[in-house]
């Protein structure tokens, strides 16, 4: 028997169970050939499934990892029910420090499993930094929180899609504080995290990795910044030391095109916004977020918890799907 893949069902107010429950009724889950558990709250599925005007049915199980199960005509759901929220009186878009708990508690109870080796990936809902913040936990996202709890000093945030794949040096920080928080060991360790992952999880035998300059026309010599100088060549050398085929610093303006018809298998950018505009542009859709360098399989949809949108059924569930294909594509290759 495969072991499963845990979906966590994020922030109980935003549209995470929703778009969870959407791709189950919809089928589009259905070519993943391992079972699925949902690390959740039965009774926050059932008003998820009310949304969706879905006849479904909950029931008590005692199944592997399982405590329930919800029933949809001939589909069913594994879940593993982990909080007891007051679903009908939950806020949409409003979660206290309960859901904040929740949240966690769905989060580490799934890694658990993955550390366990009782389940062989994870795929993360969307969550609300503060509201995990007020539930007494102060990692910024989902990255750094499994970094943690597995032990690991380096991870690579990844967003990805078909044509353009964005791995970041820095995460969740205000932008005034990036050029400080950039060394050339962390870009050199990006660099090499992102090489392995890509030849041992996206079938590259020498990955081509694109290494962005921080400043416009990466630096212009010197005149426009000198991070390029200073901290990003250095690293990129070191790379290319160790055998791996990285290039750069490219001017970060003009280098998507070229990554996104195919000339580079990722691109390794020093912020946030500069590898996820272009990544969104392109793949908002059907973007997944993949934690690289974890001793875990981490994925996860590539959007938040979209307020403006829950509680009315309109989410897109393709990013979760696109989530779920490539957990369960990643687990062949553990
Ligand atoms: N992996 C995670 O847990 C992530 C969590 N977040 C959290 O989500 C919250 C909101 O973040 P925002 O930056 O506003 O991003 P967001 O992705 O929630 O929303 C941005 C825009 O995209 C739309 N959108 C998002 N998901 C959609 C979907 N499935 N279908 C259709 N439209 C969709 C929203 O309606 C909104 O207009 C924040 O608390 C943030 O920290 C954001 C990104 C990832
Ligand atoms: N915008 C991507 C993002 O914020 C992902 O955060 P997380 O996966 O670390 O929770």
């Amino acid at each position: 028997m495969h072991k499963p893949l845990i979906l966590t069902m994020g922030d109980p107010t935003g549209v995470g169970p929703e778009v969870i429950l959407k791709a189950w009724l919809s089928g589009a889950l259905d070519g993943v050939k391992r079972p699925l558990l949902v690390a959740g709250d039965t009774a926050v599925l059932q008003r998820a499934a009310h949304l969706l005007q879905a006849d479904c049915t909950t029931g008590e199980i005692a199944d592997g990892l399982a405590t329930h199960m919800l029933q949809a005509g001939n589909r069913r759901l594994a879940v593993r029910s982990l909080s007891n929220l007051p679903a009908p009186q939950l806020s949409w878009g409003h979660p206290d420090a309960h859901c904040g708990k929740a949240m966690l508690d769905y989060i580490n109870w799934a890694c658990d499993q993955c550390l366990k080796g009782t389940a062989a990936a994870m795929v993360t809902g969307p969550i609300n930094k503060q509201a995990i913040l007020a539930a007494g936990c102060d990692a910024p996202g989902h990255t750094e929180l499994l970094a943690r709890r597995c032990r690991t000093d380096k991870v690579v945030m990844m967003l990805g899609g078909a044509h353009l794949k964005v791995c970041l040096v820095t995460t969740h920080l205000p932008l005034k504080e990036v050029p400080d928080t950039l060394t050339t060991e962390d870009i050199v360790a990006t660099i090499r995290i992102t090489d392995s992952a890509f030849r041992r999880f996206f079938g590259c035998r020498n990955p081509r990795l694109a290494v962005l300059a921080l400043n416009p026309h990466a630096g212009e010599g010197g005149r426009f910044g000198d991070e390029e100088e200073r901290i990003i060549a250095p690293a990129i050398a070191a790379a290319r030391q160790c055998g791996i085929n990285a290039s750069g610093p490219h001017s970060a303006d003009a280098l998507f095109h070229f990554a996104a018809r195919g000339d580079y298998d990722a691109v390794v950018c020093m912020y946030h916004d500069q590898g996820l505009i272009p990544l969104k542009l392109l793949h908002f859709e059907d973007g997944v977020n993949v934690t690289l360098g974890l001793p875990i399989i981490r994925t996860s949809v590539d959007h938040g918890t979209a307020y403006d949108l829950a509680g009315t059924g309109k989410a897109d569930c393709s990013s979760l799907v696109a989530a779920v294909t490539m957990a369960a594509q990643m687990a062949e290759k553990q």
